[in-house]
C-alpha cells in the first residue's frame, strides 16, 4: 500500500530506532551508584546522542527541512564538556556512526532551529528524562509538520510493553500519518508488519483509567485528583513518564491523558506533543487545550498560544472539560 509521506515515514522509522538503540545501550549503563549521586550524565550523553543520529538521518534523505530540536551542541562543545562528548562518539560508533566532534556537533545543531516554517521537523531526542533516569520510561519522539498541522508522528518507546500480537516483549514504536490512522510496531523486529491501533470506546467517565505524569511538577496532580472525584472515576490514575501516555490512550490502555498547568509561566514544548498528538488523533482520540482549541504549533518552538493539554478517546473528552471548568482548572 502506498500513501503520503511514504518516504518520510520510512526513513523516520528507522532514525527513531536507532535512536532507540543508542538510548537503550546508555540507559543500561545507569548503575545504582549514578542513581544515588543525581548524576544526570548519562542523560545528558543520550540525549545529544539521539539527536545526533536522528538529524543525521534527516539531514540526508531532507537536506532542505528545518528541524527544531530540543538540544543544541552549545554546552557540549565547552572545552570541560570533552568526556561527553567522547561518550556521544562511543555510542555513535556502536550503531555505526562514526563522526568527528564537529560532525557530531553539526548534526545535533541541524535541529537548532526555532523559527516557524510551512514545512518543519521538531524532535525530542529523549523525553522523559526522569523516567529515563529511574530506567523507566521514556519515548524518541519526531514529527513532521506541514502548514501547521502534525502530518507525521513517530513515537520510540523502548520500554513500553508491545501488545498484541508481539505479547508484552519491551520495546515498541508508533506511528501516524494524517489521515491513514495509527500503527504500532515491534521494536525488536523491525521485519513483523505493524498493526492498527484504536481508542477506547468508554463513554462512562466513573469507568475511565486516567493517565498522568510520575512527576507532580509537570502535571497538577491535585487537579486531577479533583476531577477523578468529580467523575466518580474510582481507580488509581496511571503514571509513567514522557509521550508513552500518548500510546497507551492511543491504544485503548487508558482513556484520557491530563497534563494540567502547576504553573502560570510554563508553556508547553511542540516536541513533547506533536507525535503523540499525531498518534491519538489517528487512534481515533481527541486533543485540546483546557480551552478546547487545538494545539497551536505555528509558533516556533513553545505551544505559547494553548494552556494544558487534555486528550482522550473522544466520547470522554466533553465531560473532562466541562467538569475541569466547573473546579476552576480551565
Ligand atoms: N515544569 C514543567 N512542566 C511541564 N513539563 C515539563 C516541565 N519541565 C520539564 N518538562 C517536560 O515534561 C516532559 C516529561 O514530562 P512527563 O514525563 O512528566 O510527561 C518532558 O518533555 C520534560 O522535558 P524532557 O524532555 O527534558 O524530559
Ligand atoms: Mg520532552
Ligand atoms: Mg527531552
Ligand atoms: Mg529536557
Amino acid at each position: 500500500m502506498s500513501g503520503s509521506y511514504e518516504n518520510e515515514l520510512a526513513v523516520a522509522l528507522e532514525a527513531v530506532r536507532a535512536a532507540a538503540e543508542v538510548c537503550q545501550s546508555v540507559q543500561a549503563s545507569i548503575t545504582p551508584d549514578v542513581l544515588e549521586k543525581k548524576d544526570r550524565s548519562p542523560v545528558t550523553v543520550a540525549d545529544y546522542a539521539s539527536q545526533a543520529v536522528v538529524c543525521r538521518a534527516l539531514a540526508e534523505a531532507f537536506p532542505d527541512d528545518p528541524v527544531i530540536g530540543e538540544e543544541d551542541s552549545a554546552a557540549l562543545q565547552q572545552p570541560d564538556q570533552a568526556p561527553f562528548l567522547n561518550r556521544v562518539k562511543e555510542e555513535l560508533g556502536k550503531v555505526g556512526i562514526d563522526g568527528t566532534p564537529e560532525e557530531i556537533c553539526g548534526w545535533i545543531d541541524r535541529g537548532g532551529q526555532s523559527e516557524y516554517s510551512n514545512r518543519f521537523w521538531t524532535l525530542d531526542p529523549i523525553d522523559g528524562t526522569k523516567g529515563f533516569l529511574r530506567g523507566e520510561q521514556y519515548a524518541i519522539a519526531l514529527a513532521l509538520i506541514v502548514d501547521g498541522k502534525p502530518q507525521l508522528g513517530v513515537l520510540g518507546c523502548p520500554n513500553l510493553p508491545t501488545a498484541e500480537p508481539w505479547d508484552g516483549q519491551p520495546g515498541c514504536l508508533f506511528s501516524a500519518v494524517a489521515g491513514e490512522g495509527a500503527a504500532t510496531w515491534s521494536m525488536e523486529d523491525s521485519d513483523a508488519a505493524p498493526v492498527m491501533v484504536r481508542v477506547s470506546e468508554t463513554s462512562d467517565p466513573a469507568s475511565a483509567v486516567m493517565c498522568e505524569s510520575v512527576e507532580s511538577g509537570h502535571s497538577s496532580h491535585g487537579h486531577s485528583a479533583q476531577l477523578a472525584e468529580k467523575l466518580n472515576i474510582s481507580g488509581q490514575p496511571v503514571r509513567l513518564d514522557s509521550q508513552a501516555k500518548y500510546a497507551v490512550v492511543a491504544r485503548g490502555e487508558a482513556d484520557m491523558y491530563l497534563r494540567l498547568p502547576t504553573r502560570k509561566d510554563y508553556n508547553e514544548k511542540i516536541w513533547d506533543h506533536a507525535a503523540g498528538v499525531l498518534v491519538v488523533l489517528e487512534a481515533g482520540g481527541t486533543v485540546t487545550d483546557l480551552a478546547g482549541r487545538e494545539l497551536d504549533f505555528t509558533h516556533g518552538r513553545e505551544l505559547r498560544e494553548n494552556r494544558g493539554v487534555i486528550v482522550t478517546n473522544g466520547p470522554l473528552h466533553s465531560a473532562v472539560l466541562e467538569t475541569l471548568g466547573a473546579i476552576g482548572v480551565a
